[in-house]
């Protein structure tokens, strides 16, 4: 069993639940097969149960570099590691041949970004969500988020399209559900700088993209991006920008503007989290008393929706 150092904790592979194959069926491909190999799936927890558990199963294509292998398999360890309502759970792996399983709990509501443009504001149909539900879906991040950073964890890429929903109608929880092998889905989203991994550029602090600095204040910069995507309701950040114009505009203090009809509370939380300084910036404790203080406040609960109009965006 090769270990793995992460965060300064060992892992190795024993410490995950194995899933006999025979006991997992994949039923269908995922988002239109969007997410690359993710299939959803039924899993009997004990051979003799007549009832079978809905799951998500990412599959490992077998023609996979080593490298693949590696992320695939510390992705499933990174996973195993968290237990938080608000980070997708892992249920086990199928790592004895080819192709390989990672077994995840299944939301079905599908991913954050797509959720939100799917429900901006149509002539036929006033938006079907109000402030409160996204006010709702922030705090659902922020609350992995600051799971995260109890667990001295950096995401590195805490945007909309790696959240998940349990399910697009009321009630739904958002969790955080990709750990570095969804950004196939939203390649636009990231950027190749000077030929090494792609970065999402646009979800990034300057002493990221300039320095390779990664701490929890990364990730709180990052949330702010993602605060900015849910309150345009699935806009891409900064739109029309290229990447390199975004890193000299944000170099020399350029910002989001606020999107239409967002609460000055909620643009305020957004800001703080695009501080310069990184040790300036809230910690997610701080940015979970801020939102509870919007949704505590009738201006901002009453503040109706709007999408932005004018720049078509792509992405
Ligand atoms: C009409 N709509 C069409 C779209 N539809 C969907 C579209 C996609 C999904 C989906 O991928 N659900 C997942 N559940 N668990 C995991 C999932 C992905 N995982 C992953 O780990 C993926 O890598 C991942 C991670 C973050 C974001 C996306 C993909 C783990 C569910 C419903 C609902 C009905």
């Amino acid at each position: 069993n090769p270990n793995y150092e992460f965060a300064g904790e060992r892992y190795t592979l024993k410490d995950l639940r194995d899933v006999p194959r025979e006991h997992l069926r994949l039923t269908r491909a995922l988002g239109q097969g969007a997410f690359g190999e993710v299939y959803e799936g039924l899993y009997k927890m004990r051979p003799g149960d007549a009832v079978e558990m809905p799951v998500a199963v990412k599959t490992l294509p077998e023609l996979s570099t080593l490298q693949a292998e590696n992320d695939f398999m510390l992705e499933a360890l990174i996973m195993g590691k968290f237990n938080h309502p608000n980070i997708v759970h892992l249920i086990g792996v199928c790592f004895d041949k080819h192709p390989r399983y990672i077994v995840l709990e299944l939301l079905s509501g599908g991913d954050l970004k797509t959720f939100l443009r799917e429900s901006r504001p149509r002539n036929d149909r006033p938006s079907a969500l109000n402030m409160k539900d996204l006010l709702m879906c922030c705090v659902d991040v922020a609350k992995g988020c600051k799971y995260l950073e109890e667990n001295r964890f950096i995401h590195r890429d805490i945007a909309a399209r790696n959240c998940l929903l349990t399910a697009k109608t009321p009630g739904r929880i958002v969790k955080i559900a990709d750990f570095g092998m969804a950004r196939e889905v939203y390649m636009s989203d990231y950027y190749r700088k000077g030929g090494k991994a792609m970065l999402p550029i646009k979800w990034m602090p300057p002493e990221a993209f300039l320095d390779g600095i990664f701490t929890t204040k990364t990730d709180v910069w990052s949330y702010g991006v993602l605060l900015w995507e849910v309150m345009s309701l699935g806009y891409m950040p900064y739109t029309g920008c290229a990447n390199r114009n975004v890193m000299s505009l944000v170099v020399s203090g350029g910002r989001l503007e606020p999107p239409p009809n967002c609460p000055s509370l909620v643009y305020a939380i957004m800001t703080s989290c695009w501080h310069p300084e990184p040790p300036q910036r809230p910690d997610f404790a701080t940015i979970l008393e801020k939102l509870a203080g919007c949704l505590q406040d009738p201006e901002t609960l009453a503040t109706p929706l709007k999408p932005m109009i004018g720049l078509t965006e792509s992405g």
